[in-house]
């Protein structure tokens, strides 16, 4: 079946539901921020100094991972019973479903029964806004501004934490589900990438124990399998109404619910801009911890190659032409040895002024600069 009918097929399957299905909360099926969202996510976003209020409220527990507080109790107690009501009408009228992936047996789509309207809006001003980093981290994931030194790379995790390295603020497509776990639904769930660039995860509810998510470190398709180093071992603890966002592209998985349900809305937020771009990206990709090591690597064993070549030249060079002094002028010798060290602190001065350019570069891109000069998509294109 090509790609064409299958949309095709499936639009008609959205149809047949969205007209035979009848919703319990109408409310649920247009966005209103003040009825869904905390007072404090509500606040933030109403502020006309948006980015630096949106900051305040999110914690970042482990590099690349944001939480924060999000949904009011009383509307995840509304998408639960909606939930409930379209699975009761699901049983009653015995129609087929798509479940949300091939890992899950139980939960909904939300799109498919009305809901992808709302949940767009959902996307597209709030958790569009908080991946898409700086205007400065938007313009550096088209820069080959990586570095050989590890502590940077670090700094430049913490700076792209907004996800601007993946598409963050390009964000156009969606897949919107629920996930329901218990000893009578899927119990846990396997170690996986998410087909995302960014995931929203909500806990709905109800009570339960168990359950926590954990995460072993972002790899691209090259090495999704690769081992994890111990500073991407991370383990997180759902609780209501509290929000998660991470990479699609961070290796996670749910541990078994052990007592009563839980049930989850996730958001697999999608930029078919950084698809189209990462196809013709061929070297390595900034958001990969594995293609980040195996860069920093190569660039040292660059450089070491290149002191030695130096060195082995310098050797030659003036070996030949003036080696028999050596033996008759003793202050040769120490005139030799102080060249030597010159030359080796040059190397050394060179390897610091490009430490510091760097460091300036990354801690430029941390301060506030006016947005909205130029497009950043433009600035893609261009480069
Ligand atoms: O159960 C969870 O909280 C995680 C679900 C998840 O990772 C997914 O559906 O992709
Ligand atoms: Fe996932």
């Amino acid at each position: 079946m090509t790609f064409g009918c299958r949309e095709q097929k499936h639009k008609e399957y959205r149809q047949k539901i969205i007209s035979n299905y009848q919703p319990l909360y109408r409310e649920l099926y247009t966005m209103n921020s003040s009825m869904f969202f905390v007072p404090s996510f509500h606040k933030a976003f109403s502020n006309p100094d948006k980015d630096q209020s949106i900051k305040d409220i999110i914690s970042q527990p482990a590099p690349g991972v944001v939480t924060f507080d999000m949904l009011q109790p009383r509307f995840c107690e509304m998408l639960l019973s909606e939930v409930e009501n379209f699975e009761k009408w699901v049983h009653e009228t015995k129609f087929r479903i798509m479940r949300p992936n091939t890992m899950n047996k139980y939960g909904a789509v939300l799109d498919d029964f009305g809901l992808e309207g709302t949940l767009g809006k959902l996307m597209e001003e709030f958790v569009r806004h908080i991946s898409k980093g700086t205007i400065q981290e938007q313009l550096a994931i088209t820069k080959k501004t990586q570095t050989p030194f590890t502590f940077l790379t670090v700094l430049y995790k913490i700076c792209a934490v907004y996800f601007a390295d993946v598409g963050g603020f390009a964000l156009d497509s969606h897949h919107g589900f629920v996930v329901e776990y218990g000893m009578d639904r899927d119990v846990e769930l396997g170690f996986h990438v998410d087909d995302s660039e960014v995931t929203l995860n909500v806990c709905l509810g109800k009570q339960f124990t168990g359950g926590d998510l954990f995460f072993r470190g972002v790899r691209c398709e090259k090495h999704v399998n690769g081992p994890t180093y111990r500073d991407e071992i991370f383990d997180y603890s759902h609780s209501v109404g509290r929000a998660i966002l991470h990479r699609g592209r961070h290796r996670h998985g749910a541990r078994a619910t052990t007592s009563g349900n839980r049930v989850n809305l996730l958001l697999w937020c999608r930029s078919s801009v950084f698809r189209e771009l990462k196809k013709y990206k061929k070297d390595f990709l900034n958001f990969c911890g594995e293609c980040q090591k195996e860069k920093e690597a190569r660039l040292v064993h660059t450089m070491a190659a290149w002191k030695q070549r130096f060195c082995i030249l310098l050797t030659r060079f003036i070996g030949s032409t003036t080696w028999p002094s050596l033996f008759f002028d003793p202050f040769e010798i120490k005139r030799r040895l102080l060249f030597w060290k010159l030359i080796v602190c040059l190397f050394d001065v060179i390897r610091g002024y490009l430490l510091v350019k760097e460091i300036l570069l990354r801690l430029e891109s941390l301060s506030d600069h006016e947005p909205g000069l130029f497009s950043p998509l433009l600035y893609i294109q261009v480069s």
